[in-house]
């Protein structure tokens, strides 16, 4: 009995103490003293942790704006073994994805690349590289290419008229859009990478959104790379294995229905992933393509591209809400181009400027990754008459620099006017304008995004009029955030629809 109390009590300290004794160890061999002395501006920081003390309390692009303002734009941070060099500027924005675009055009490894994505056998988050520019390059001919987004425009059309039953058999009851809307963004991911209905939605959509856990770049076993052990007692490497188990048995399925099929079925209807399996069995590719390359791409555009387009929808949805006076002339803009149609086709797109508005006004007050994707520089850069040093993780602060006064007029307000057709666009050199990124490494599924967000609102503002539940008015909805991968509303959106 006594030696059970004598252990209880001690063991702690003794596993405290020699936790401490590792991380000093640890400390004294990994502090960097080569690190070059004109390092950007930042606070001070503190042994073994850095500056990781200072992003507690708020969502790491807040937290990271506040201390922009005070160290300036270029702002260097040593996130335990990382240094962290965050950028706050359109200026610094146009050398990172102009200037110096090869050398911050790879990304840090992540556990997540490592556990979940089958050792970086994917494109999104893989380092600079022969087997990145490949894999790029065949998702973007045969996926999101203008060409190939256009020829997806009827299962748009379809999985929008599939939206608009759902709501309407609520039948006047509000809708939960946060629950709808996922769900419809994925089959149309689906349908186009691999040609039908996700059968395993559910289970999938569960374990896509575990995996958005791992992925921010903040997770410890990411800050502290060469401590293993910690993914292993903070159980975030179990929770990843758990992770890929689940999401490998889903993509190993789809691949094996794939490999089934008929090999004398005409090429011509082929999908993404019949593509990919012809381009392994041909080995005509300057590298070999695995089946883990396969299944890591599958699970990119799913990761990329499932959560960003439906998030961005529901924050639409949030806007018009709270604001009454924009919802109406978005509806009176589609109801008029209509005229007597009952069916919206993909190629009203272009007859609808003020919608288009809507969404890029969206996305510059809610990006949905507020601080992009991570990028590591490959070497060393001179920025702004500092040092970045080689292997430095950079992160962009996009929700910052699409906010600030510097570049924007009244910045916090919703005016889709803004971005009439002489403002800021996607594809030209606005560097205060970057929700999908930039350079080498820019989002290659902006088209079949905008495409998508587009039909589904197209649907959602034609066939019905909203309103949040029980009377409450447009300015009692909140706007609270979340962020995991992407930054999300934290409350679901549930709104009575009355269909017209
Ligand atoms: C509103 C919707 C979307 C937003 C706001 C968005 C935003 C972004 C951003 C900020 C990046 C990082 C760019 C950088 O590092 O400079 C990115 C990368 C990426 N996105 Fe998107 N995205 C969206 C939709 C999609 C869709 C629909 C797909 C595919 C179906 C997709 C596929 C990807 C991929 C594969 C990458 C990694 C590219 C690389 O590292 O080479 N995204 N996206």
């Amino acid at each position: 009995m006594e030696s059970t109390a004598a252990i209880t009590i001690l063991l702690p300290t003794v596993l405290s103490t020699i936790l401490i004794a590792l991380l000093l160890k640890r400390f004294y061999i990994h502090a960097d003293y080569s690190a070059p002395n004109n390092l950007p501006p930042g606070p001070w920081k503190l042994p073994i942790i850095g500056n990781l003390h200072q992003l507690i309390g708020e969502h790491p692009h807040r937290r990271l704006r506040t201390l922009a303002n005070t160290y300036g734009p270029l702002l260097h941070l040593k996130l335990g073994e990382n240094n962290l060099i965050v950028i706050t500027s359109a200026e610094l924005v146009r050398e990172v994805f102009k200037t110096h675009d090869l050398k911050f055009a790879s990304r840090p490894r992540l556990a997540i690349g490592k556990i979940i994505l089958y050792d970086n056998a994917d494109f999104g988050l893989a380092p600079y590289g022969k087997v990145w520019s490949q894999l790029r390059k065949i998702c973007t001919v045969e996926l999101l290419s203008h060409k190939r987004v256009k020829s997806f425009g009827f299962i748009r059309e379809e999985e929008g008229r599939n939206l608009v039953e759902k709501i309407r058999a609520a039948a006047g009851s509000p809708v939960n859009l946060s629950k709808l809307i996922p769900y419809s963004a994925n089959t149309g991911v689906a349908r186009a990478v691999f040609g039908k209905d996700n059968p395993h939605q559910e289970s999938f959509l569960l374990a896509l959104k575990e995996m958005f856990k791992y992925a921010s770049g903040f997770e410890l076993v990411d800050i502290f790379p060469s401590w293993s052990f910690l993914a292993e007692i903070t159980g975030s490497a179990a929770g990843m294995r758990k992770v890929h188990k689940q999401l490998d048995a889903i993509v190993t399925e789809i691949i094996d229905e794939h490999e089934a099929k008929n090999s004398e079925d005409d090429d011509t209807n082929d999908d993404l992933v019949d593509v990919l399996l012809r381009l392994k069995k041909d080995g005509q590719l300057d590298f070999s393509l695995t089946m883990e390359n396969i299944k890591a791409v599958i699970l990119d555009l799913f990761l990329a591209g499932t959560d960003s387009t439906s998030v961005t929808l529901q924050w639409v949805m949030t806007e018009l809400i709270r604001h009454p006076d924009i919802m109406l002339k978005a509806q009176q803009e589609i109801r008029n181009m209509m005229d007597g149609k009952r069916k919206i086709e993909d190629g009203d797109m272009a007859k609808l400027p003020y919608l288009n508005q809507i969404i890029k006004e969206t996305l510059r007050l809610h990006p949905t990754g507020p601080l992009l994707f991570p990028r590591l520089c490959r070497e060393s850069v001179e920025l702004a008459g500092y040092t970045v040093p080689v292997e430095s993780h950079i992160v962009i602060n996009a929700w910052a620099i699409m906010r600030d006064p510097i570049y924007w007029e009244d910045p916090e307000s919703f005016r889709p006017e803004r971005f009439d057709e002489s403002a800021a666009d996607f594809r030209a050199a606005n560097f205060e304008f970057i929700p999908f990124g930039g350079g080498r490494r820019v989002c290659p599924g902006m088209q079949f995004a905008m495409a998508s967000i587009w039909c589904s609102l197209a649907h959602l503002l034609f066939y019905f009029d909203w309103e949040l539940p029980q009377g409450k008015r447009p300015q009692e909805l909140d706007i609270e955030e979340d962020l995991n991968l992407t930054l999300t509303r934290k409350n679901d959106l549930c709104l009575v629809a009355t269909y017209c």
